[in-house]
């Protein structure tokens, strides 16, 4: 009996989210594999969709006539079997499509349409080449089609291991290529050219020499100018007779440190000796690593305790077995200090993927993991789904970062990702971070996840002390200022010992909004409900939801008055008043404005490091993972931005920023100081971190979860309903309310709808309930069920999402 394909079909919804059987014609059956894309005509107007092959049968149930798959996109499969489980397991845990989710775990140039190549890895005999090839090192598959004999003699050729077959995207980004040459003459034939010379033709005459030494190789031409001295124009009198011929040659694209060359395999640094508590936990996650356990690990490292180090050599105890490591960070190109470590240590081993990456660069640094030449992946949220194979260890640095959570289906966790790989490797997962997730902790406390401390800084200092600046009586005496005396006096006294400073403003752009003070209005985005921003670098108020963008009004919109002015503080202003203040201190500032440009971020922080400035003043971004060892005060403007916002986890997330940027004092051997200027000092998120008293912030705000029924205490779900009319979103949300009550355990607990916090987004109207719950047998049934629901008619254009375990509420 022919075999069937199962395919899932680029068709979102939630009655084609499922595979459907295909028909394999049998030119394609020898191609055809699971993992691999095609593309498909489907429903009855057979339209033509891609999808995935998840598997073969020999029957189905189907009645009707089955259609053929139409053609196949990929001649080896781009998700490999680990993947397409998971892929299937992530459907499911995040309540979405079984189709979105594996278009999720693809580099963006393989979310397009692909084009098939065939390229050339070994030598083959002239025949083949210059019959195949045209004498080129890749060539196009569709250049073959219809021509079964030359694929019959593609497919021998990559049996043999002569060839292999590749796919790349149609006009977003091929391989790169740069000037190849080859020499198109032997050995003999070369000699006969070069003994026929004229005498004086030496430079032609070293030509042929060197052709002859490179016969059936091809080499970059600019590779061989810089061995040889042979000059452009004479490899083109080569061409132009006939001896080489030049032909493109595949290059990787490699992010680069910017403009850092990249160490050389033969001079990579070597592994630190370990203290005590670092050596324990190496030892400990490497038995497991060893043992094939897929153990959790909770490491839990004051700044500056020398996590990295254990992280780096627990990967080069996995790679020692053999097997691959993949490290996640929360927004790498926030972090390039980390990469350039790992680089340093690993050399070309090292994979990095992260959002500032160009598509072409991405998907080439993909293509090295997946072909197993890339060992270590670094990367961010998405990067656990690297297609490493063998992995020995997965670690999640800073496993606290809310950024670990997707946003947008599929709603998946980085961490529930990595321990389903870890699972799956037979390898341990390692949560590192100063400050955990209260679940994280929690589930160490129980036993859930082994637990490593590492309580000393490995400079043997002690934790920067830390003063916390109450700002009320401070504006009263000096007036509306940014900076206090005491943060002021510290500065000076930095400036004057030529040591640096990092000042963070917890903010971005120039001010948050523009108020008319005749009439309290405020700028709003006509499409969603906050504020808009004003940036002074494109003059524009700016919507940083939906990017919506207008020019910056000159009276009041609503009652025409010209006393409209801004509010608020932003990094721009903030370092127009320290300059005025400090007029000799030489300041960087770094914000989303500043660091958009590529390769700007490390730029800015390379000059830092080269004590080319004095004061490193920035947002959020400047908080994590910098290790400047002349660094000795940082002071933080406002820590109370976020402790208002209406979300359990502000008090969480105010502790975490301020243990983390304080952490970024006095690292080397020069002890650190740290003012903190806060409206709240009394609060006890600022009052522990002041204290560097991390259990005693998780007892307290334990004790409050538990009060509340919050995580860790309870699990949550979100779920979420959009309509551009108002009522139409409430409705739906009271539909689904009552579909819960009726399915859901009498202790679940069930709240709103409400509005959420920012009711309007993009000119939709958003309702909200949240599910809180222990255990609930009936939960997943029943939001599969409310997923299949809310496709059918009743729910015409009102967008429902479920959320498990959200990280905002607003
Ligand atoms: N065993 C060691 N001996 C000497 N120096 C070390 C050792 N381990 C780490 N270091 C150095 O100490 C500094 C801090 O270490 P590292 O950056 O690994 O700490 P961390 O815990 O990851 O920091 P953070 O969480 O604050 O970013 C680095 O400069 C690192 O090179
Ligand atoms: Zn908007």
């Amino acid at each position: 009996m022919v075999e069937l394909a199962q395919v899932v079909v680029d068709v979102p919804t939630m009655q084609t989210n499922r595979p459907y059987t295909y028909q394999v014609p049998v030119l394609l059956e020898r191609q055809l594999q699971v993992g691999t894309r095609v593309v498909v005509p489907f429903g009855n107007g057979h339209r033509q969709v891609q999808g995935f092959v998840v598997g073969f049968t020999d029957g189905t149930d189907y009645q009707g006539k089955l259609k053929p798959i139409q053609s196949v996109m990929d001649l080896q499969p781009v998700v490999n079997a680990e993947l397409l489980t998971l892929s299937k397991w992530l459907a499911d845990q995040t309540y979405s499509f079984w189709i979105a989710c594996l278009y999720t775990m693809l580099p963006n140039l393989l979310k397009g349409k692909a084009h098939r190549i065939v390229r050339v890895v070994d030598e083959l005999d002239e025949q083949d080449y210059y019959d195949l090839f045209a004498g080129r090192d890749f060539r196009d598959y569709a250049d073959f089609e219809n021509q079964p004999e030359a694929i019959a003699r593609l497919l021998k050729l990559k049996k043999a291991g002569k060839v292999r077959f590749d796919y790349q995207v149609e006009n977003r980004a091929k391989a790169k290529t740069i000037t190849g040459i080859r020499p198109q003459l032997d050995f003999e034939a070369l000699e006969e050219a070069r003994t026929s010379l004229h005498p004086n033709a030496h430079a032609q005459n070293r030509l042929l020499s060197y052709l002859q030494s490179i016969v059936g190789q091809t080499v970059v031409q600019k590779r061989a100018e810089q061995q040889t001295g042979i000059s452009a124009a004479t490899f083109n009198q080569g061409v132009k007779k006939g001896w080489l011929k030049k032909v493109p040659v595949e290059v990787y694209r490699t992010p680069q440190a910017h403009g850092q060359p990249l160490p050389d395999d033969h001079h990579l640094e070597a592994p630190l000796r370990l203290n005590a508590d670092q050596q324990r936990a190496v030892d400990e996650i490497s038995s497991q690593v060893h043992a094939h356990k897929a153990t959790t690990f909770l490491l839990q490292g004051v700044t500056g305790s020398g996590k990295t180090e254990v992280y780096l050599q627990t990967i080069a105890q996995a790679l020692a077995d053999g097997r691959t490591a993949l490290m996640l960070v929360p927004e790498i190109s926030l972090t390039p200090q980390i990469v350039n470590r790992f680089r340093r240590r690993f050399g070309s081993q090292v994979a990095v993927l992260h959002s500032g990456l160009s598509n072409g660069e991405q998907y080439d640094e993909w293509r090295r993991i997946e072909r197993g030449e890339a060992k270590v992946v670094v990367g961010a949220r998405s990067a656990v789904f690297a297609p490493l194979d063998n992995l020995g260890v997965v670690i999640l640095d800073e496993e606290h970062e809310g950024s670990y959570k997707q946003d947008e289906a599929p709603r998946y966790h980085a961490r529930e990702v990595a321990k389903w790989r870890g699972r799956y490797h037979g390898a341990p997962v390692v949560l590192g971070s100063a400050t955990p997730s209260l679940e994280s902790r929690a589930r160490a406390l129980k036993g859930r996840y082994h637990f490593l401390r590492l309580p000393h800084r490995v400079n043997q200092q002690p934790l920067p002390p830390i003063q916390v600046v109450d700002m009320r009586p401070e504006i009263k005496r000096r007036g509306e200022s940014n900076f206090s005396t005491p943060l002021l006096t510290a500065l000076n006294d930095r400036l004057s010992r030529g040591e640096q400073s990092i000042l963070m403003l917890n903010r971005r752009g120039f001010s948050s909004f523009m108020m008319c003070r005749d009439c309290g209005t405020v700028l709003k985005c006509p499409n969603c409900d906050i504020s808009l921003t004003l940036h002074m670098d494109t003059r524009t108020m700016k919507c940083h939801y939906c990017g919506h963008e207008e020019p910056i009004p000159r009276v009041c919109p609503h009652c025409h008055s010209r006393h409209i002015r801004y509010y608020g503080t932003g990094t721009e202003k903030v370092q127009a008043e320290l300059q005025q203040l400090l007029p000799q201190a030489r300041i960087i500032r770094m914000d989303v404005d500043t660091t958009r440009r590529k390769g700007m971020h490390e730029k800015l922080l390379r000059q830092f490091g080269a004590h080319q400035a004095d004061i490193l003043l920035g947002t959020q971004m400047i908080a994590k993972g910098l290790d400047f060892p002349n660094v000795t005060l940082v002071g933080v403007l406002n820590a109370d931005t976020g402790l208002g916002l209406p979300d359990f986890r502000a008090s969480e997330r105010t502790f975490d920023l301020l243990s983390q940027v304080s952490g970024r004092a006095g690292r080397a051997d020069k002890p650190g100081q740290v003012i903190i200027q806060t409206f709240n000092p009394e609060h006890y998120a600022i009052q522990d971190a002041q204290r560097h008293d991390y259990d005693r912030f998780f007892y307290q705000e334990m004790s409050l979860r538990r009060q509340a029924s919050y995580p860790p205490y309870y699990y949550t779900v979100r779920l979420m309903a959009s309509h551009p009319e108002e009522q139409e979103a409430a409705r739906a949300m009271a539909e689904i309310k009552s579909l819960l009550s009726q399915r859901l355990a009498p202790e679940t607990i069930v709240l709103g709808p409400t509005p959420r916090a920012i009711a309007r987004m993009k000119r939709r109207y958003y309702y909200q309930i949240v599910i809180k719950y222990k255990q609930d047998s009936a939960l997943h049934a029943t939001l599969q069920e409310i997923m299949q629901k809310t496709q059918s008619k009743g729910f015409k254009d009102v967008q429902v999402s479920i959320d498990p375990d959200p990280q905002y509420f607003i």
